[in-house]
């Protein structure tokens, strides 16, 4: 079955309303200043706190500190990070030392370099994205035949969902943008993401 990620929750009725329709992994874009859905470590722990269990909390971060990721995952406020910055092998080495969390990387994925540079990574798993919560969908031919589980990312909602799992039978899939209206999250719309998703799988 194809897992469903709802990434960018910022307030406690987000947390609510996820607990309803239960994805298996949320998303809290954490210390990232110039993301209109970010959340500082504190909020994060509250709106974690407030999640069903069911659902495993990942924390997005960009270049962050690896000292400051392992020590949410070390905690337990978050059970995953997904790295959406320039990390490379030698920070996802240092932070597997740090830490037991699991570790997913995001790559924006613009040519099939792109693509190859992702099959290669170190962590447990890697994201596919256009770029990072943009609500643009990157060209899918290049994620074709992609030789490892991954995410899919960028511009998914439940208009397009059943394209995405047709093509390309990613591990999970990934939606913020195609879940809010005027800029936040709709109940509703993750409501039809969700049974989207399931519909198919
Ligand atoms: O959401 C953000 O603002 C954000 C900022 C910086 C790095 C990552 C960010 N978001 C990650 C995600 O929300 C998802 O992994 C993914 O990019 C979803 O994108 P979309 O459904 O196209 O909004």
């Amino acid at each position: 079955m194809t897992r469903i990620k709802i990434c960018g929750l910022t307030r406690p009725c987000d947390v609510d309303y996820v607990n309803r329709y239960v994805p298996d992994y949320c998303g809290f874009v954490i210390n990232v200043p110039r993301s209109r859905r970010n959340v500082t470590p504190q909020r994060a722990r509250e709106l974690a706190a407030r999640l069903n269990p069911g659902i495993v909390p990942v924390g997005v971060f960009v270049d962050e500190s690896q000292s400051a990721v392992a020590r949410l995952l070390n905690e337990g406020v978050i059970a995953a990070a997904q790295l959406h910055g320039a990390e490379d092998a030698s920070y996802i080495k240092e932070l597997r030392r740090l830490t037991a969390g699991t570790l997913i990387q995001a790559f924006r994925v613009a040519s099939p370099a792109d693509a190859e540079r992702a099959a290669e990574s170190l962590a447990d798993y890697v994201l596919l994205d256009s770029g990072g919560g943009t609500g643009e969908r990157f060209d899918w031919r290049l994620a074709e035949g992609f030789k490892r589980p991954f995410f899919l990312a960028g511009g998914l909602g439940a208009e397009n969902i059943s394209d995405a799992l047709e093509r390309l039978r990613p591990f999970a899939v990934d939606m913020s943008s195609g879940v809010e209206t005027e800029g936040v999250k709709d109940p509703v719309k993750i409501e039809a993401a969700v049974a989207a998703v399931r519909r198919y799988s």
